[in-house]
């Protein structure tokens, strides 16, 4: 188990409400759809009512500096069938990037790759005292687009399994391109960090505002989002 799942669930009750496609860049195609996982009828762009007025709150930051750029949204609710779906194609496509086939993995070599892929997914838990974060609707995965709608380059693509992901993984580097990578980084950050979200340890992308892991980073005794179904 992760630190983070033994904090207590209070849910609050808020309803998950669609994020303004008119007011941030949602990422279409969506991603998981287009692999084909099984959201049954239910949209990725929902959260929290808290949540999303956290994020109108960031993106209202992030216009005093960049008036022109938006939040762009990767994922936000994930039903736990997708993240199932999710775990197990990261699992595959780990498993393939070793030149490894799924077929034939020895038992420890299952449980090295697993622990990668759970570096950066979470445990597709159904007890409802350890949601994974994007099934509470309270964790969003975002980047940043200028002012023609262009992917701001953040060094590394959202979901890689590398150390590329660490949010400070380029903050050292004596390379120009490097630090204007770890700039952008930080132009999210903390938008989104001065309106109340937490962010992911390895993940740049990965933000939460009242789970379980925002409880556990920013020293809460509860959480008051929990699984939504
Ligand atoms: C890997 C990324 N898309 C993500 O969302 N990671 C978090 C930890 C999750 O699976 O909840
Ligand atoms: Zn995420």
């Amino acid at each position: 188990m992760k630190p983070y799942q033994h904090i207590p669930i209070l849910d609050c009750g808020e309803p998950l409400v669609a994020i303004p496609g008119d007011q941030f860049a949602l990422v279409l195609p969506h991603p998981y759809e287009l692999l084909g996982a099984p959201y049954a009828g239910r949209s990725p762009f929902y959260l929290r009512q808290g949540v999303l007025t956290g994020l109108i709150q960031a993106q209202t930051y992030l216009h005093q500096q960049y008036p022109q750029w938006q939040i762009s949204i990767f994922d936000a609710y994930r039903p736990i069938a997708v993240q199932q779906f999710m775990v197990n194609y990261a699992f595959t496509e780990q498993v393939r990037s070793q030149g490894l086939d799924p077929e034939k993995l020895s038992p420890t070599e299952r449980q090295e790759i697993l622990a990668q892929v759970y570096q950066f997914w979470a445990v597709p838990s159904l007890d409802p005292a350890t949601p994974p974060p994007h099934a509470t609707g309270a964790a969003v995965d975002v980047t940043l687009v200028n002012q023609e709608g262009i992917a701001v380059d953040m060094g590394s693509p959202i979901d890689e399994i590398s150390p590329r992901s660490h949010p400070d993984y380029f903050a050292q580097s004596p390379d120009l391109t490097h630090q204007g990578y770890h700039t952008h980084r930080q132009i999210l950050a903390q938008a989104m960090q001065q309106s109340g979200f937490a962010q992911h340890p390895n993940e740049w992308w990965h933000f939460c505002k009242g789970d379980q892991m925002w409880a556990w980073l920013t020293d809460q005794e509860t959480a008051f989002y929990g699984r939504v179904e």
